[in-house]
């Protein structure tokens, strides 16, 4: 597979700089600047850390990758992908999880590494290591795309993921950053000005990486997981290559295992009453509402009427679909 040619040298210094500065940006939906980068548009807050990760990972074949657009499930994969990795080394009851957080045992490649000699330090820790990443996979280092190392994709209906990372970017004040009204937000993220958008290229990316190596790149709905958590456990459990003996299955691992990151669970977990996420963001910010069809809740009917017909012209003919109205009926 060919790879992109990687234009930023130095991670921290003069030349980065320079090299942003020649990047066309926006204003999200978020209200925060955004860098075109490679067809994507990166925040500010990471796009350092999205090169230094394409540029001098190095992944092990026992990787694990979990990718994601935001506000799509990350921290759930990340939390189902930890406990199912690691169930041999400790009890559920003592889940590391438990106290350090999805985002703690999982760290985000673009967000938690700040200079390439964490990579360095990251290649000594024992395999198989996990980790989160915002990248689509055009951007995704070589050593990612032509190894063995396995990639989780989740994805979410547009409408929720627009309203969670709306709702999110309203709730999280930062500095030098606008709140968008509603409306104004919809109408950006409808031009893919938000992180790692425009969204459908970073779901197709993924999408048809998993259709030519489905060993390699497993893609995941967060309605499907929502709507059967024991069978989509049991999939990915069989993608990792780390299937649930049927001792496990009688023992009800699996159960245990979605008890565990469910979202009423996990927002009692020690780390999100106390602790915080990426970006000093406190946890607990992580899970919000944790529903399908929440974004009705907000959404005109116009507004859902103009991304059924994005969802028309922007999938049409890849085999990847968003049924909103059955989604949203059969799901809670
Ligand atoms: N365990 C579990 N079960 C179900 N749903 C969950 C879970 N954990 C997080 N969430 C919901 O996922 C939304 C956050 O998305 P991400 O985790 O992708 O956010 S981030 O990219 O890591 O910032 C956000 O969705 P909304 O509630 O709709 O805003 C979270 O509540």
């Amino acid at each position: 597979m060919e790879c992109v040619e990687i234009i930023v040298e130095e991670e921290q210094g003069d030349e980065s700089q320079e090299f942003l500065q020649h990047l066309p940006t926006e204003i999200g939906m978020g209200g925060n600047l955004l860098y075109l980068y490679q067809g994507f548009w990166c925040p500010q807050v990471s796009i350092k850390g999205m090169m230094l990760f394409q540029q001098h990972f190095k992944a092990q074949e026992t990787d694990l990758i979990l990718a994601s657009i935001p506000k799509s499930g990350t921290t759930w994969l990340k939390a189902l992908t930890y406990t199912i990795v690691n169930r041999s080394r400790h009890s559920l009851e003592k889940s590391p999880l438990l106290t350090n957080g999805p985002h703690g045992v999982v760290p985000f490649l673009e967000f938690d590494v700040s200079s390439r000699n964490q990579f360095q330090e990251q290649d000594k820790l024992p395999g198989p290591r996990i980790f989160g990443t915002h990248s689509p996979y055009t951007a995704l280092p070589c050593s990612v795309k032509d190894s063995a190392t396995k990639v989780v994709y989740v994805c979410r209906n547009p409408l929720d993921m627009f309203i969670s990372y709306w709702k999110f970017s309203v709730n999280i004040p930062k500095e030098n950053e606008e709140h968008l009204s509603l409306g104004d937000a919809f109408d950006k993220f409808c031009q893919g000005l938000h992180g790692y958008g425009p969204f459908w290229d970073h779901l197709l990316g993924y999408w048809k990486a998993s259709l030519e190596r489905p060993d390699k790149v497993l893609f995941l709905k967060y309605e499907d997981i929502k709507k059967n958590n024991v069978l989509y456990i049991k999939k990915l459990a069989n993608f990792l290559g780390l299937p649930f003996s049927v001792e496990e299955e009688e023992q009800g691992l699996i159960e245990e295992t979605s008890r565990l990151c469910s979202f009423e669970s996990m927002k009692n977990h020690e780390a999100t009453r106390t602790g915080t996420g990426p970006l000093g963001i406190p946890a607990s910010a992580f899970l919000r509402k944790g529903k399908v069809g929440d974004s009705l809740n907000y959404l005109t009917p116009s507004m859902v009427s103009r991304v059924e017909n994005l969802i028309q012209e922007k999938l049409q003919d890849s085999g990847l679909s968003f049924c909103l109205s059955s989604a949203f009926q059969n799901n809670s």
